[in-house]
């Protein structure tokens, strides 16, 4: 595979950085860039042991079983350690404390036995019921979305992952003023005191209002500074496009190896983790197909159900690389209990961003560990699917093969002879063209074959 970028080089830096990031969890204290704003303290969450509640309402067992395994690996990818998990069926979530106020007690004396500090609630809540369950058991209560969130923060790398972050805890602790005014000032005591304060009095009416005007200006800045960088970024688009090298965008759910198969492509050196959200910023580079043609590949950020409004709207420049990207590949992860739940999201996600009508091809990976019969189930939903595995490499060739016939095919019929002083031109027809023959004559390259429009009229004076 070919990569005129930075390539195995950057695989070390990648893993230094997976070191860093594991060293900075351990490090308490504040950043200075961040030192004068109270939603820093939001930021610095620490989720250490923590016991998970949801509440069952619709689907089956396995559904609710399916869906506590991802918010106990949620709650592990954001550093915590699991203590204890209840689940509540319920036909609806109660409108004052998420689950039943009979299960508060229970989940309060299980809080109690375990010494956990942090409550994590499956789902979207109101500001009322996180500070009800605050209120009635004592610790901390965050709910998915926070905690999703939460990794984000902890995960983004560059200065546009980080505003996009930033911009959108704001906007979400923004609509949880009110209620999360006490744990605002908890925090605060935290830090000062260098831990607990639990129970201290909440911020007056005051407080909430500077927070709030402080929060609503350092949201206008964000939008600011993110706006430029979108400058930056569509400029470099362009250039692509310029270039008209086909591009094609690597999607899928959180952890199903989109890394992995990029690595595997080009060689990227991208970073690969067993964990959730690893990648946060798209990373492009190119690769070639079976024949030669050059493309583009991008790596982009996992989808997962449920991906909070506010990180889609902060992230949604970054995701236009998939919407304008001439082929989807869709990788699912196979060996996972639900890989159909994970496609329905994956679609979701791209339908909000207006990527739905972009061409997919489904790659079904971890093929190495998959279950045979949810392969075959899958194949006979998805037959156009390929199947690979990034780990061993099975599948990669005719995965190539398969891009190769889904990108646009350059259509104008060339019969040229270049001079040989035009050695770029040639280079051109070889990463751009379908050849159909090419030799060396006296005066210079004969080729015949089909390019693009832009190619065509470079070549035109030489037919
Ligand atoms: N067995 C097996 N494991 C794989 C395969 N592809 C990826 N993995 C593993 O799956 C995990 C996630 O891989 P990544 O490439 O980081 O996944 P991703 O989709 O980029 O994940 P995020 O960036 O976190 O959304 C890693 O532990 C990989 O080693 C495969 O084909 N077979
Ligand atoms: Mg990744």
């Amino acid at each position: 595979m070919t990569s005129d970028t930075p390539d195995l080089a950057d695989y070390d830096g990648d893993q230094d950085e997976l070191a860093d990031r594991h060293a900075l969890r351990r490090v308490a204290g504040l950043s200075t860039e961040l030192q004068d704003i109270s939603e820093v303290e939001y930021r610095q969450l620490r989720l250490e042991r923590v016991v998970l509640v949801s509440v069952w309402t619709s689907g089956s067992q396995v559904d609710a079983d399916n869906a506590m395994a991802e918010l106990k690996l949620l709650s592990e990818t954001a550093g915590s350690q699991v203590l204890a998990a209840l689940v509540q069926r319920r036909s609806t979530v109660d409108p004052a404390t998420y689950i039943g106020s009979g299960k508060v007690a229970e989940v309060k004396e299980v809080v109690e036995s375990t010494g956990a500090d942090t409550v994590i609630c499956d789902g979207e809540l109101e500001a009322a019921q996180l500070r009800n369950l605050e209120d009635r058991i004592g610790v901390k209560v965050i709910d998915r979305t926070g905690l999703i969130l939460d990794i984000f923060a902890q995960h983004a790398k560059s200065a546009e992952g980080k505003a996009q972050v930033e911009m959108a805890q704001l906007q979400y602790l923004r609509q949880r003023l009110r209620g999360w005014g006490g744990n605002l000032s908890r925090q605060a005591g935290g830090r000062a005191a260098g831990g607990a304060g639990i129970g201290g009095r909440g911020p007056g009416e005051t407080k909430i209002e500077t927070d709030r005007r402080r929060i609503g200006t350092r949201i206008a800045q964000l939008r600011r500074k993110l706006r430029d960088m979108e400058v930056t970024r569509e400029a470099k688009r362009a250039e692509r496009r310029r270039h008209e090298v086909p591009s094609v965008a690597i999607v899928g759910y959180t952890n199903a190896g989109k890394s992995s198969l990029l690595n595997r492509l080009t060689g990227a050196g991208v970073l690969v983790e067993n964990a959730l959200f690893a990648t946060l910023d798209p990373t492009t580079r190119r690769s070639e197909t079976s024949d030669g043609r050059v493309f583009t590949l991008t790596d982009t950020v996992g989808f997962v159900r449920h991906l909070p409004h506010d990180l889609v709207e902060a992230f949604r420049s970054t995701l236009e690389e998939s919407v304008e990207a001439d082929l989807l590949l869709h990788v699912v992860d196979a060996s996972d209990p639900d890989p159909q739940g994970q496609i329905d999201a994956v679609r979701t996600v791209l339908g909000e961003i207006g990527a739905a009508d972009v061409p997919e091809l489904m790659v079904l990976n971890k093929a190495d560990v998959a279950d045979s019969t949810m392969l075959m189930a899958l194949r006979a939903n998805y037959p156009e699917a390929v199947v690979v595995s990034a780990r061993t490499g099975r599948g990669i060739d005719a995965l190539l093969q398969r891009i190769d016939e889904r990108l646009p095919r350059p259509e104008v019929p060339i019969d040229v002879v270049i001079p040989y002083e035009r050695g770029d031109l040639v280079d051109r027809v070889h990463k751009e063209a379908l050849i159909g023959e090419l030799e060396h004559t006296e005066h210079g390259t004969h080729v015949v074959g089909r390019v693009r429009p832009d190619l065509a009229d470079e070549l035109a004076r030489y037919v």
